[in-house]
């Protein structure tokens, strides 16, 4: 571990003062953080992310996290010598795959995350959408992002029907911090493959959430020369669909958090989990972080 920043006993209480009315904001609120594989490489920043969820709950704000684990997944498979293989954004699930995404999210990711939040001094509980039935799905039928007509086959990949909030509510009131680990559960007790930030996505419209945030491995949405788009509105996002701007994982992640927005969750990021404490930047300053995602 390197050493953490030293600040002087002044400028900490300085600091946390400043931190008030953010506090004050966001008491009793709660905020959808979607944790990407991407995000979560490095331990330390790993460890650091499990503060930051601490802090968030010590101080009076439910925090709901929902893992990803997409490279944890790809490197599970590779190393059973299969390839994985995605389409827009989601990965063609067939029996195997299924049964590798279940050990790797249920198994390890998740325990791994709610293992480092109880070492911060929290009370974590893992969840796959399988307990209590609590995200119901059923198979995907994904229409071509150019021609709506034609119908991809993308396996064991679920189709959320429904998310009973119930559990995930229960456990908030009793001061433990839930872990969703993104599984659906089907009408015949199958499986389902649900990519991370649809599941973010829709739990954060699902509790009406005041923040979604989702922390992945970019500074934000990009523009095809590479520069930060701070900002977008429901209209800019679609001349980047089409464009081809927005390829692969940010497909899933651009629709779910325009989705939030839209239905009524009041501020939607995207924002780089590489940087240390990069929700506690988010939350803590009115300075935009990241790209926001504005419903019109
Ligand atoms: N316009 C864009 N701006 C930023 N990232 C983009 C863009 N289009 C595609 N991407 C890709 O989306 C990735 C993030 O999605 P993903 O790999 O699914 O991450 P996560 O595991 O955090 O969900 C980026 O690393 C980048 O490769
Ligand atoms: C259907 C689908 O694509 N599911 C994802 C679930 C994990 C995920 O979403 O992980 P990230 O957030 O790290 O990308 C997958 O199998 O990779």
């Amino acid at each position: 571990m390197t050493e953490k920043l030293k600040i002087a006993p002044r400028d900490k209480a300085e600091i946390l003062a400043q931190a008030l009315p953010y506090i004050r904001k966001f008491h009793g609120k709660t905020m959808v953080i979607k944790y990407g594989g991407n995000a979560m490489t490095d331990p330390e920043l790993q460890a650091d992310f499990a503060e930051d969820v601490v802090l968030l709950k010590l101080v009076g704000i439910n925090p709901v996290v929902v893992h990803g684990g997409g490279p944890q997944i790809e490197s599970a498979l590779k190393r059973l010598g299969k390839t994985g293989h995605f389409i827009q954004g989601m990965r063609v699930t067939d029996a195997e795959t299924m049964g590798v995404v279940e050990w790797v999210l249920a198994g390890e990711v998740q325990q791994d995350i709610v293992g480092l939040i109880n070492q911060a001094g929290g009370k974590a509980v893992g969840l796959t959408g399988r307990d209590g039935a609590f995200i119901r799905a059923q198979k995907l039928k994904m229409p071509d992002q150019k021609d709506p007509n034609l119908l991809h086959d993308v396996g064991q990949v679920g189709d959320i029907l429904s998310i009973d909030p119930s559990v995930v509510k229960a456990l908030q009131d009793d001061a433990f911090i839930p872990v969703v680990t993104p599984l659906g559960y089907g009408e015949q007790n199958e499986s389902y493959n649900i990519n991370a930030d649809v599941v973010a996505s829709k739990l954060a419209s699902v509790l009406q959430a005041e923040k979604l945030m989702l922390l992945t491995n970019t500074p934000g949405v990009l523009d095809k020369e590479g520069n930060l788009l701070t900002n977008l509105s429901a209209r800019e996002i679609d001349a980047l669909f089409e464009d081809g701007t927005i390829s692969g994982g940010m497909l899933p992640k651009i629709s779910g958090a325009l989705d939030a927005a839209k239905s009524g969750v009041n501020s939607v990021h995207i924002i780089d989990g590489r940087v240390p404490h990069a929700m506690l930047l988010e939350i803590l300053t009115d300075t935009p972080y990241g790209t926001m995602i504005r419903s019109h």
